[in-house]
């Protein structure tokens, strides 16, 4: 026999549970689409759009229901032929000011043969060409800004782009934007003049709870995971292991799709409750991996120091406690330990990355203090700091003694 034969797959349809696929209807979000559908209302009825701002975490179908949303719209204003409506959308998450953004939309609407160069050009110049190319397109342009806090507090565009018309740059054209965000301290700091046009219509879409994502896994697995190859458990365990993390429909989805794969990679005939747990520390350990990459041994080290802490139940810890026993494995590791300032700054890249969560702490007359705890399951932590590879013997100590989660 040869060395591959085919199997009977657990998946129908793999591609349903991947993060770009687009579903026919979204589920559990009847409110806020209706809201949006109102928000949207004035493009069918040939006015000037609304500009909308819709945030909320990440994974709980900002993206999903703007392009299933606009792709409907676009459908129903065919019917009327005084409504023209172009959709241009742009993901802003490698465009980090406004001119940028102008730039990326001059060669958006432009043909490949006129594309600008991303630089040289004064920002003014780069606003005439766009509002040019909006002029030759006319009619009713909504302009889908996605990851919009990527332009920070560069933000004209988000002022001027909206009140062209009124200012007599755009005659023949009524644009709108849509600007999609999960920052909510962006929402916070926009300057006035910029929320009150830019939030003319604000959406919140709030995390999933655990019936809403058992909903959503149910649609995406009917496509996506044949009849019988889906123990009953698995959907409810998916689904309250994101509703408690996150919220997020993406994890969930994530979260099945890897349980699948571990099932398939088992030629098991169906997805069981142990291929959701260990998938789930399979992705926990390939997120601290992801937050590790960037990190010296010394960041391993103070990562190693509060998974030690874990595993006794002795988190959230504080750097006087911390300290000493990041102390003692540099002794054991035989390296020079950095000071306490330096251990500070790896905490706060952990803790930006997401492995550690950081509380603050009041104590009183002499101030404030933070202490850390794991952001990931315990076990996670160590099969990271296992494939370091440069402290076996700790990792294994610790393990015995880790909680199983
Ligand atoms: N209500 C829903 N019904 C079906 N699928 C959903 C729903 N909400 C989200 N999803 C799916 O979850 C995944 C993440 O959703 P989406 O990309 O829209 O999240 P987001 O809020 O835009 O996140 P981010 O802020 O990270 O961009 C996508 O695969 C999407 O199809």
């Amino acid at each position: 026999m040869g060395r591959f034969t085919r199997r009977r797959s657990i998946f129908e349809e793999k591609d349903a549970l991947r993060d770009d696929y687009e579903p026919e209807s979204l589920e559990a979000r009847d409110e806020e689409l209706d809201a949006y559908t109102d928000a949207l209302q004035p493009v069918v009825d040939g006015w000037q759009p609304n500009n909308i701002f819709l945030y909320g975490k990440t994974g709980v179908g900002k993206t999903a229901a703007t392009e299933y949303l606009l792709s409907e719209l676009a459908a129903d204003c065919r019917q009327y032929d005084d409504v023209d409506l172009s959709i241009v959308h742009v993901n802003c998450n490698t465009l980090n000011s406004s001119y940028q953004i102008a730039v990326h939309l001059v060669n958006e609407l432009r043909g490949p043969g006129r594309q600008i160069s991303t630089t040289g050009y004064p920002e003014a110049t780069v606003f005439d060409m766009l509002y040019d190319e909006l002029e030759s397109i006319g009619g009713t342009v909504l302009i889908v800004l996605d990851e919009i806090d990527n332009i920070g507090t560069d933000d004209d565009i988000l002022y001027e782009l909206p009140r062209a018309r009124s200012n007599g740059y755009l005659e023949s054209v009524k644009p709108g934007l849509i600007g999609i965000s999960n920052n909510f301290a962006f929402r916070d700091q926009l300057s006035p003049k910029v929320k009150d046009t830019l939030c003319e219509e604000e959406l919140h879409f709030s995390p999933y709870d655990a019936g809403e994502l058992r909903q959503i896994l149910r649609s995406r697995a009917e496509l996506a995971i044949r009849d019988d190859a889906l123990d009953q458990d698995v959907i409810p365990l998916c689904a309250a292991i994101a509703a408690q993390d996150t919220g997020s429909a993406r994890q969930a989805i994530t979260l099945l799709l890897r349980a699948g794969e571990l099932a398939s990679n088992d030629d098991a005939e169906a997805i069981a409750e142990s291929h959701v747990r260990t998938a789930r520390n399979v992705i926990e350990t390939e997120r601290v991996q992801e937050g590790m990459r960037q990190l010296t041994v010394h960041g391993h080290l103070v990562l190693l120091a509060v998974t030690a802490h874990a595993t006794r139940d002795e988190t959230p810890v504080r750097m006087r406690d911390l300290y000493p026993r990041y102390r003692r494995y540099c002794d054991h590791l035989a390296v020079d330990p950095i000071t306490k300032r330096s251990v500070h700054d790896h905490l706060g890249d952990l803790t930006m990355q997401s492995v550690l969560e950081r509380h603050e702490r009041n104590a009183g007359a002499r101030g404030n203090y933070y202490e850390y705890a794991l952001e990931v399951p315990t076990t996670a932590a160590l099969d990271a700091l296992e494939d370091v590879g440069d402290f076996d013997d700790i990792v294994a100590d610790l393990k015995r003694r880790a909680p199983q989660s």
